[in-house]
């Protein structure tokens, strides 16, 4: 070994010593902070957010933002879990999206929960059988999650949380050469994605069966244990079920990401940078939508988001879930609900939360 590495290697040795300390130091920190809340909820998204924030403004390099943030998002976490263990539900099996999307913005020291619907991991949250729960709400090409829509209309939980995650596509097999595959296991909607990539690709393709599978880490599972067959899914499936990569990032649309909401009981206060999400409907009437949102541009309240959707109490009767800039709390968008509840048939406050 010459000596310059050895040097180095030395430093890194005697910085490492240093991180041990400082960061088992936070830990206690935490363990703390952990007594003293009351309410015995751990989970504090807008502190969390804030943290990262000023983590990325304050990054001298060479580390990149993103991987700063993935850095504090770990610490954060086994800090959290010191405090007290965590649950999240998502729409599993696991090696789906949903569980990269609860990972991401947890950390890996939680307990997850897998679940088989959208509407399971509502119960589980609802029942105290998760603390908290992962749900997709919309796709940028293939628009808004109708189911979760729908639950959000009904339920009584909060929304805490948003997160966004690119949806990278990989091509995976038991080998690597892509003449050799015979049969694709795909859900309908990752198919759809890759399309134009496996014609391009694929010269095969005409005799490939595609076979449809109930999500992506049902298709890796089973090309686990079929020879020739491949899956497309998540590089983690991949990792999960040993499958080799035959080709990465195969989507069509490089940009094409999902959102994903976190749903729990509790409010979170401001961040400094939030969204508040709401459900409202109006009679009717001509011109009954403008007078609901009339009361947002007077107070200076941005819309981010405007979708309808049947209310399911009546023929051609809509809800609008509206996201707005800004957190409840905020004077202007208080102001603003306040007219709202006012103006509107029904109005749903489904929670302010930090804004990804
Ligand atoms: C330590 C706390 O508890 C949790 C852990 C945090 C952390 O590790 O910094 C931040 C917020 C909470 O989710 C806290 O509330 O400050």
């Amino acid at each position: 070994m010459s000596e310059e590495l050895k040097q180095l290697r030395n430093q890194i040795d005697a910085i490492d010593n240093e991180l041990l300390q400082l960061i088992s130091k936070r830990a206690g920190l935490a363990q703390q902070i952990g007594k003293i809340k009351k309410s015995g909820i751990i989970y504090r998204p807008e502190r969390e957010a804030q943290i990262l924030t000023r983590m990325q403004e304050h990054n001298p390099g060479p580390i990149g933002n993103k991987h700063i943030k993935q850095l504090f998002i770990e610490i954060m976490s086994v800090c959290r879990a010191l405090e007290k263990p965590m649950s999240v539900a998502y729409l599993g099996p696991s090696g789906t999206f949903s569980e990269d999307a609860a990972l991401k913005r947890f950390g890996s020291a939680i307990t997850t929960i897998a679940c088989d619907s959208i509407d399971e991991v509502f119960r589980a949250v609802e029942t105290d059988t998760a603390n908290y729960g992962v749900v997709p709400v919309e796709n940028s090409t293939e628009g808004a999650v109708g189911r979760t829509m729908d639950l959000l209309l009904q339920t009584s939980l909060i929304i805490c949380g948003e997160i966004q995650l690119a949806i990278h596509q990989f091509l995976m097999a038991q080998q690597t050469e892509l003449t050799q595959i015979n049969k694709i296991y795909t859900h309908p909607q990752s198919f759809a994605q890759c399309h134009q990539w496996l014609r391009i690709n694929l010269p095969q393709i005409s005799d490939i069966a595609f076979v449809p599978t109930a999500s992506n880490a049902d298709a890796a599972q089973q090309a686990s244990i079929d020879k020739h067959a491949a899956a497309i899914a998540s590089q983690r499936a991949a990792e999960l079920f040993g499958l080799s990569i035959c080709a990465e990032n195969i989507e069509d649309d490089p940009k094409n990401t999902t959102r994903f909401l976190i749903i729990g009981k509790q409010t979170v206060d401001i961040s400094g940078k939030d969204k508040t999400s709401l459900i409202m409907s109006t009679n009717n009437r001509s011109g009954a939508i403008y007078t609901l949102l009339k009361p947002l541009a007077q107070h200076g309240v941005s819309m981010s988001r405007l979708e309808s959707r049947p209310s399911r109490t009546g023929l051609w009767q809509y809800v609008f879930f509206v996201d707005i800039e800004g957190h409840q709390q905020n004077e202007n968008v208080a102001t603003a609900l306040a007219e709202l509840r006012d103006k509107a048939a029904f109005l749903k406050i489904l929670g302010s939360y930090p804004a990804t």
